[in-house]
Parts: structure tokens; C-alpha cells; sequence
């Protein structure tokens, strides 16, 4: 007897979860193919560097590498198919038009679970939108998260966005630091260290720490902080993705949050929802390396949908009806294309157990 049939983070779904998890799949991916997004379908597994070379500023973190006796190389399971797109978007689909827009939905390993989210395995379900990463090309990208997190069943949503890249920026323009110095105040501003930050001389940066809140007051102090104009297009940008947001999220700003937008550049943002804790997706801009050293722009989201399962799952349980042996099989038919569920009996032992109706003639009827 082994102490645990599974190994940590990795989990059987059963039903009525397994269902649900195929219905929530299909709603979102639905939503975001309605704007023209088309579906890609990429490997679980590929060569580990295919898998993070694709990606400006992208890194081999949380890889789950196996050793492939067939290549004699590395394979890695996919933390994240995002990267997966671009590689595909800069091999395959290099010739096709831009803007080009993608979608994809399947399962991703971590190589460790963490605190917030024990799983290693989990769905990830996101649209890229390659060869932009405009105003309006981020305001798109932002309105379909939030629209297809509404289809998967989440309420509530907010948005919180921010400048991923916000302290390369000042650094190399309006408030110069060296690259050593850049690395120590992002890492200040990431643990919001206001004393770590005047101690290291760095005070300039301090407004940036403090200007995190609900969207209007949060780009008013990040507008007066800007008295050179150098943020003056991405505020305008940011202005221009919470206008579309109007009516469908609520919308906050953290400008130097950073965590977990390990390729993003100038955009990052993340998806919350009542009633579940932590994030839910996750997206931003970003640059795909092209064969030739080109960049190509692009930008996209990426939701986590599985702690809504258990809330899609309680959901009201579809009708089962019962089908007796000797039952009529054209009447089953014309009731399985109008939505019902059927359970056929194979011999005289079955029972119409978890049936809520029963076939008796034509006609279905409620048991009990
Ligand atoms: N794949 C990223 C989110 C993203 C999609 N596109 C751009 N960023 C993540 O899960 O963190």
C-alpha cells in the first residue's frame, strides 16, 4: 500500500466537478471566440527551451522537467501555454495577418503548489492578441477576461491593473538609477517598504508605493507624480481601458505591483471575483522573440477558473430520466435532442437510481 494513491497537488475531478469543469471550459471559450479569437491546441509537453525562450524576459521557473528516452532530451510540462502561443504565433502562423487573435483552454503544471493554491495541475483558459499591444488592443484583451470570467460563472469581478515595467522606465528617463539600483528599488517597492525605500535615497519613487487604490484617485496621484509627462501615454492608455470597463468591473490601480508578471511589460492586470480567494487570471502586454531577433508586440490574459467549480457544481443537477427496458428508442432520441439526460437500463436489475424521471410511453414522467 502506497501512503497516497496521488502524488501532492495532483487530483482526481469526479463528477458532478469533472462536469462542471467541462461546462465552465466551454462557456468561456465560447465568449471569446464570439470576438474572433480561434482556438490553438498546443502539446501538454515540449523541449524545455521551446517552452521558455519564446517570451521576452521569460524564465525556466517552475518547470516540471522529464528526461525523454525517444529524444534524449529534456521535456517540460507546460506552467503556462501563453508562451506556447507565441511560439506558435512566430513559427506556424508567422505568415498570417496581424492583428492575430488566439485562444487556447487546457490543463498546466506547476512544478510546486503554493500557499494560496495547492494544486500543481489546473486549468488555464486565455485569448493572445499578437501584433498589438495598443490602447484599444489592451482594452479588448482586458473586456474579454472579464467577460469570459462572467461566462466560466464568476461575480463580482475586479480588475487591478498596473505598470509591470514602470521602474525601468522612470529609471531610464526621468528618475535615473543604475541597473543595480533599479533591481533594489523594484524589490522595495514589491514588499511596499516606504522606510527601505527613503533609507536607500530613493524617496523620489516613494508616491509610487502610496498611489495603489480604486481606479479615479489612484491615476490622479499617479498623474501628479508624473511631472515630467513621461507616464503621460500610458495614463492615457489606462484611462482608456477603465472607460471600457465602465458597467462590467470594478477597477483599481496598483502601479508598482509587480508579482507574478514575470514577462509582462508595460500592462499587467489581474482578475479577482466575489467569493474567491486570491486571483483568478491574470494578463498584460508582452514582446514575442521572432527566429530573426524581431519583437512582435502582443497582449493577453489567462484565467484560472477551477475555484469556481465547486460553486458551478452545486448548481442546480440536471434532469435524468430513466429509461425502462423495452422503452420506446425514437422517444428517447427526441428527448435527448430537447436537453434531457438519458439512463438506460441493461437488465432487469436496474434501478432508476439518481433518475428524476421515468420513459412511460412517449411521454417522460417525474418520479415519485
Ligand atoms: N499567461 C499569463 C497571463 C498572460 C496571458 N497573456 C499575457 N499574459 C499568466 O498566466 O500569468
Amino acid at each position: 500500500m502506497t501512503s497516497s494513491l496521488l502524488p501532492e497537488g495532483l487530483r482526481d475531478r469526479l463528477p458532478p466537478q469533472a462536469d462542471a469543469a467541462a461546462a465552465i471550459l466551454r462557456a468561456a471559450l465560447d465568449a471569446i471566440r464570439a470576438h474572433g479569437y480561434e482556438r490553438v491546441a498546443p502539446p501538454l509537453a515540449e523541449y524545455e527551451e521551446s517552452l521558455v525562450g519564446r517570451l521576452k524576459a521569460g524564465a525556466a521557473r517552475d518547470l516540471l522537467r522529464v528526461a525523454d528516452p525517444l529524444s534524449q532530451r529534456t521535456l517540460a510540462l507546460r506552467p503556462d501555454i501563453t508562451t506556447q502561443v507565441g511560439r506558435i504565433a512566430a513559427t506556424r502562423l508567422a505568415h498570417r495577418p496581424r492583428p492575430l487573435r488566439l485562444s487556447y483552454g487546457g490543463p498546466v503544471v506547476k512544478l510546486r503548489a503554493t500557499q494560496l493554491r495547492p494544486e500543481r495541475e489546473m486549468t488555464q483558459i486565455g485569448a493572445e492578441l499578437i501584433g498589438r499591444d495598443t490602447a484599444p488592443a489592451c482594452a479588448e484583451i482586458v473586456a474579454l477576461a472579464v467577460e469570459a470570467l462572467a461566462a466560466a460563472g464568476a461575480t463580482g469581478i475586479t480588475v487591478d491593473l498596473t505598470l509591470p515595467n514602470l521602474v525601468d522606465t522612470l529609471a531610464a528617463g526621468p528618475l535615473p538609477l543604475g541597473p543595480r539600483e533599479a533591481a533594489q528599488v523594484r524589490a522595495l517597492l514589491d514588499a511596499k517598504d516606504a522606510g527601505g525605500l527613503a533609507a536607500f535615497g530613493a524617496t523620489a519613487y516613494l508616491p509610487l508605493a502610496e498611489a495603489a487604490g480604486p481606479f479615479a484617485e489612484a491615476i490622479a496621484r499617479l498623474r501628479a507624480f508624473d511631472a515630467t509627462g513621461a507616464l503621460a501615454s500610458r495614463i492615457a492608455a489606462l484611462e482608456a481601458i477603465a472607460a471600457r470597463l465602465e458597467g462590467i468591473a470594478r477597477v483599481t490601480l496598483d502601479p508598482a505591483e509587480r508579482h507574478g508578471f514575470e514577462y509582462q511589460s508595460w500592462l499587467g492586470f489581474s482578475l479577482f471575483a466575489d467569493g474567491l480567494t486570491g486571483e483568478v487570471g491574470r494578463g498584460g502586454s508582452y514582446a514575442i522573440l521572432h527566429e530573426e531577433g524581431r519583437e512582435e508586440p502582443a497582449v493577453g490574459f489567462s484565467i484560472y477558473p477551477d475555484p469556481l467549480l465547486d460553486t458551478r457544481a452545486d448548481e442546480q443537477p440536471p434532469r435524468r430520466l430513466f429509461l425502462p427496458l423495452g422503452h420506446d428508442p425514437a422517444a428517447a432520441n427526441r428527448l435527448r435532442a430537447e436537453g434531457w439526460i438519458t439512463v438506460a437500463a441493461l437488465d432487469r436489475d436496474c434501478a432508476p437510481a439518481g433518475c428524476t424521471h421515468v420513459l412511460e410511453g412517449k411521454e417522460a414522467t417525474r418520479i415519485g
